[in-house]
């Protein structure tokens, strides 16, 4: 199957949960780290998404899914009811009004799936199997994450703050795409006294960039 991969800006988007029970928990976590507005919809909730709802950093209504739950405007629908007739018929409301939607655990009624996914900092790697095998997925995340140093997104973070000094002062050339390419080198360039920082910041302060 020919997936579409991308990273969705979710900040501030209304999505909705239907289900509050394991499944669910770990959907509202990952859209709550994309800083979503989630609406959980579930006669029961786990204690940790009940405390979420009390904090007010998600709404939950307590009572069963009725159809036209899904309003105009939801960016995002999840179903993860126990009951699998209720979530073929939110994936059913959701895509009759064309917006997205991921009926856990059932491949034919998902517009997308989740993927398995390594994170430090800004930087995230998202495996998918396109449902072939998500026990691989979770392997392979298990292997990368083994792999990738912890201070990983901290590196980042500094090398996008050295990009954007460069970018700003320098004019798009050759030279200044090579010197981003040393500068991504971490066992090359991830110490200060790194010559391609020293010259990227001194190329920065001689060179300003002429509209
Ligand atoms: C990646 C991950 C993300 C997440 O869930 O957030 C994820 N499943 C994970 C784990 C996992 N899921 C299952 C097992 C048991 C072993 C096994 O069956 O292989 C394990 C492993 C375990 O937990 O041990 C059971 C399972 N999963 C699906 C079905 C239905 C079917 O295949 O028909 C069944 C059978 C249910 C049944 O028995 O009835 C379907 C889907 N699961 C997906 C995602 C989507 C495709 C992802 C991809 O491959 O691209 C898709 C299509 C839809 C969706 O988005 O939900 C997460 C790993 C998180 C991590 O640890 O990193
Ligand atoms: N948990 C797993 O590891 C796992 C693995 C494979 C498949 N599944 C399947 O995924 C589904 C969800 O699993 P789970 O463990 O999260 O279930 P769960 O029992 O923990 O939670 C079910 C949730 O759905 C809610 N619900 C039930 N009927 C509803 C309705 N009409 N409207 C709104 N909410 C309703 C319940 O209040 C509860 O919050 C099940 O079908 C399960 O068989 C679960």
């Amino acid at each position: 199957m020919d997936l579409f991969p991308i990273f969705l800006k979710l900040t501030g988007r209304p999505c909705i949960v239907i289900g509050a029970g394991n499944l669910a928990e770990s959907k509202i976590e990952s859209l709550r780290a994309a800083h979503a507005a989630v609406t959980v919809i579930a006669p029961e909730a786990r204690p940790s998404i009940v405390e979420l709802a009390q904090a007010g950093e998600i709404t939950w209504l307590r009572r069963e899914y009725a159809p036209g739950d899904i309003a105009d405007g939801t960016f995002l629908v999840v179903t993860a009811t126990d009951v699998g007739a209720v979530n073929r018929a939110v994936y059913l409301e959701a895509t009759g009004k064309n917006i997205i939607c991921n009926a856990v655990d059932d491949p034919p009624f998902c517009d997308f799936y989740f993927p398995s996914v390594v994170r430090r900092g800004d930087l995230q790697i998202a495996i998918s199997t396109a449902g072939a095998s998500p026990a691989l997925a979770q392997r392979l995340r298990k292997e990368i994450n083994a792999q990738l140093p912890l201070d990983t997104g901290d590196w980042l973070t500094d090398l996008g703050n050295l990009r954007r000094e460069v970018t700003q002062m320098e004019p798009l050339n050759d030279e200044r795409k090579l010197l981003l390419h040393q500068l991504a080198q971490r066992e090359v360039c991830g110490y200060d006294g790194c010559p391609s920082r020293q010259l990227a910041r001194q190329h920065a302060l001689t060179n300003p960039k002429h509209d």
